[in-house]
């Protein structure tokens, strides 16, 4: 089932909570909702599964209506970060209990719910645990039952608030490739939580990065990651360099590195973002006549598995930045802390402050680089 979120408003009291927020979210897609704490990732996700009500907006489930339907009526599978089993009850019981409370009329015979059950303890792999209660399980595995109860009442898709989030890294990993394996197997529309990137980067087809109550940015990991649209997904995403500067007749100046700024571009104050790994390090300057290096001093050298990341100080601008590098290019550098070396700025993104916005990140506008 696919879901459309149409110019949401969410307030509570003073405070605006989402502000504005469109959302497409295409029948079977696995999508992640990623932003920082208090961005409203969980407040969109309530407002879908219709635990709360927006003052302005609608939401359409296949194109229909859903804006002011009751959360039972919406049949939306919800896991939260920590999972509310019923410790009283064993796992079967936790399973079916969607179903058993159903009214006479809907509530499938208990053959049919014994099955059910089964079927979806296969399905988490969880056989054979059917009669142990919460409290025996691991952290993983009271997961896998908490999204297996709520796959019991066949929901039309599956909101999940960082259903990972309480677990350690090995346990959150293993989790991870399960669900994207359940999810090739069912189908199914789901819609995730997480303030971790690499999860959302690993587990998504898409991923909507949010930022005080707005969308920044909906894409695929790769476009997020290779095309920010902004400055906030650029640094939310990974690890970037910051070089101010300005823009002006024509030339964008970062220190000593000059670039060439495309025609009709709005002069002043301006700012390149660029990723540790596209920063090109050698020794000797650059053969190219293109001022698009630097000198800089190495101040650490951090050896990371595969990756070498150098911190630099640029001679220049005295600005602190770094650098990435596979562990066989480094090693052919043969540099040391304290060396003096060219790196070409490679990849920059320009942004240029807006004297018309006051809000600070959004309103830079983007400048494509030509050297
Ligand atoms: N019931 C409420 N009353 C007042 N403010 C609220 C309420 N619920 C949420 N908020 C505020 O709305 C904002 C968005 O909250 P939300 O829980 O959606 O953020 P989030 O992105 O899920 O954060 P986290 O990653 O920390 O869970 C926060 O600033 C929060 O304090």
């Amino acid at each position: 089932m696919s879901i459309e979120v149409v110019n949401i408003t969410k307030s509570y009291k003073n405070f605006t909570a989402l502000e504005n927020v469109n959302l497409h979210i295409p029948e079977g897609e696995l999508v992640a909702l990623l932003g920082p704490s208090g961005s409203g990732k969980t407040t969109l996700l309530r407002l879908i599964a219709g635990l709360e009500q927006a003052q302005q907006g609608s939401i359409l489930f296949n194109g229909e209506d859903n804006t002011n339907r009751d959360v039972r009526e919406r049949k939306v599978g919800f896991v939260f970060q920590h999972y509310a089993l019923f410790r009283h009850m064993n796992i079967f019981d936790n399973i079916a209990f969607g179903l058993t409370v159903r009214s006479r009329k809907t509530r499938p015979s208990k053959e049919e719910i014994r099955e059910k059950v089964h079927s979806l303890l296969r399905l988490v792999q969880l056989e054979g645990l059917a009669h142990r209660y919460p409290s025996q399980l691991s952290g993983g595995q009271r997961q896998r039952v908490a999204l297996a109860r709520a796959l019991a009442v066949e929901p039309k898709f599956l909101l999940l608030d960082e259903p990972f989030g309480a677990l350690d890294t090995k346990v959150r990993q293993e989790l991870r490739r399960w669900l994207r394996h359940l999810h090739g197997k069912l189908g199914l529309t789901i819609l995730f939580v997480t303030h971790d990137q690499e999860e959302a980067m690993e587990l998504a087809d898409r991923v909507v990065v949010m930022n005080e109550g707005r969308v920044e940015q909906v894409g695929s990991p790769e476009e997020i990651y290779l095309k920010p649209a902004n400055p906030f997904v650029y640094s939310f995403l990974g690890r970037v360099n910051l070089f101010r500067g300005r823009i002006q007749n024509g030339r964008i100046k970062l220190g000593e590195a000059e670039f060439t700024a495309e025609q009709g571009v709005s002069e002043g104050p301006a700012i390149g973002y660029m990723r540790p790994h596209d920063a090109e390090v050698s020794l000797h300057p650059p053969q190219s006549a293109a001022a698009t290096a630097v000198q800089a001093h190495i101040e650490r050298i951090t050896l990371l598995g595969p990756l070498v990341r150098l911190e630099l100080r640029r001679l220049d601008t005295k600005e602190v930045f770094e650098a990435e590098m596979g562990r066989q290019r480094f090693l052919e550098l043969l540099v040391e802390e304290g060396d003096v070396v060219y790196v070409t700025l490679n990849n920059l993104s320009i942004y240029v402050e807006s004297e018309l916005q006051s809000v600070p990140t959004p309103a830079l506008t983007p400048v494509h680089v030509t050297v």
